[in-house]
C-alpha cells in the first residue's frame, strides 16, 4: 500500500525525509478481558538523519514503539514504513532480512556474543548476511569509537562502556538506515553512559545517521534532536532541541496529571496532547 499523503497529518518530515513512519499503530498484548493495549492508533513520524529519543512512565509502551517501528514485533493494526518500505504484512522471512539489511540495535545488555572478539562481534551480522564490510568506513567506525587497541578482546575483557561501544559499532558498520537503541546507557555508570551518547550523537552529526533511543533518563534524552513522550499508549507530547530540565519539568507535569485524574481516566494524557497530527520532527 502506498504511504498516505501528508494530507490528513500534521506530520513534517525534514528534508532528508522519513527514516520511519507509523499510521494507527496499535498493538495488543492478550485477548478478552485481560487485553493490555501497549500502543493505541500511535502516528509518528521518524525524522532522517536526527537522533530522535523516546520517553515514558514505565509500561507506556516505549519499547513496544520501538519493536512495531523495528520490525521485531508484529503490529495489532495500523501500518510501518521503514523508508519507503511498508514492514506491515511482511512475511517473517523478508522481515528477518530487512531487519538485518537495514537496521541496526543496540539493547541495554549489549548482546554481544561472548565467545567473539570485539572485532568479530562488531562483523557478524554483515557476515551472516554474506557482506562484506566498507572497510575504510570499518576502521573510521573503530577509530571514532576508539576501540582501535581492543579488536581481539572478548566481551568479557572489556568494560560495560567498552562493551556498549562495541555494540555500537556492531550497529552501525553495516551502515544502516536506522539504529534503534533500548536503554543504551541502561547498564552503564555516568561517565561511561556520556560517551556513548557522544558516540551516538556523532554518528546522527558526523556520520549522517539516523538514531532512535528509548530512555528514562532526562540527561540522556537531553543529547537527542527531538523528544516524544509516550503515555499510555500514545504519545503525548514532544520536545524539540531538549534540555534535560525541560525534560524533567515535562515528565514531572504528566506525574501530576497522573496523580490529579480520576480513576479510570487515562490520566488526563488527552489534554496534554498538543496536536492530533503525527509526532515527528523537521
Ligand atoms: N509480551 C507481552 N505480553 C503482555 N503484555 C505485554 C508484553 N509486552 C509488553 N506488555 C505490556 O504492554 C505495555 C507496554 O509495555 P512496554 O514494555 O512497551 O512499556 P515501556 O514503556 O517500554 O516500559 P519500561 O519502561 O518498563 O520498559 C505494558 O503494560 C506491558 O505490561
Amino acid at each position: 500500500m502506498p504511504i498516505p499523503d501528508s494530507a490528513p497529518f500534521t506530520g513534517r518530515s525534514g528534508d532528508a525525509g522519513t527514516a520511519a513512519r507509523a499510521r494507527g499503530l496499535t498493538k495488543a498484548y492478550g485477548s478478552g478481558e485481560t487485553t493490555v493495549l501497549a500502543l493505541d492508533s500511535v502516528d509518528v513520524d521518524i525524522a532522517r538523519g536526527r537522533f530522535t529519543a523516546v520517553m515514558g512512565p514505565s509500561g507506556s509502551g516505549k519499547s513496544t514503539l520501538m519493536h512495531c517501528l523495528a520490525g521485531l514485533d508484529n503490529v495489532s493494526a495500523g501500518q510501518v514504513w521503514l523508508g519507503d518500505t511498508e514492514i506491515t504484512g511482511l512475511k517473517e522471512r523478508e522481515l528477518t532480512q530487512l531487519r538485518r539489511d537495514r537496521v541496526g540495535f543496540m539493547f541495554q545488555s549489549f548482546n554481544l556474543i561472548p565467545t567473539l572478539s570485539a572485532l568479530e562481534n562488531m562483523t557478524l551480522p554483515m557476515d551472516i548476511a554474506g557482506r562484506k564490510p566498507d572497510q575504510a568506513w570499518l576502521e573510521h567506525v573503530i577509530d571514532t569509537l576508539g576501540l582501535r587497541d581492543r579488536l581481539k578482546h572478548r566481551p568479557a575483557q572489556l568494560s560495560g562502556g567498552q562493551q556498549q561501544r562495541v555494540a555500537c559499532a556492531r550497529a552501525l558498520v553495516a551502515k544502516p538506515e536506522l539504529i534503534f537503541a533500548d536503554e543504551p546507557t541502561g547498564n552503564l555508570d555516568s561517565r561511561a553512559g556520556l560517551e556513548v551518547l557522544g558516540f551516538l550523537r556523532d554518528a546522527v552529526d558526523q556520520l549522517g545517521q539516523t538514531v532512535v533511543m528509548v530512555t528514562h533518563d532526562p540527561g540522556a534524552a537531553a543529547h537527542s534532536d527531538l523528544v516524544l513522550f509516550l503515555g499510555d499508549g500514545r504519545i503525548v507530547d514532544d520536545l524539540e532541541r531538549p534540555t534535560a530540565d525541560a525534560v524533567l519539568e515535562r515528565m514531572k507535569r504528566f506525574d501530576a496529571l497522573h496523580a490529579t485524574a480520576p480513576p479510570g481516566t487515562s490520566g488526563g494524557h488527552g489534554a496534554a496532547s498538543p496536536s492530533d497530527g503525527p509526532h515527528g520532527q523537521s
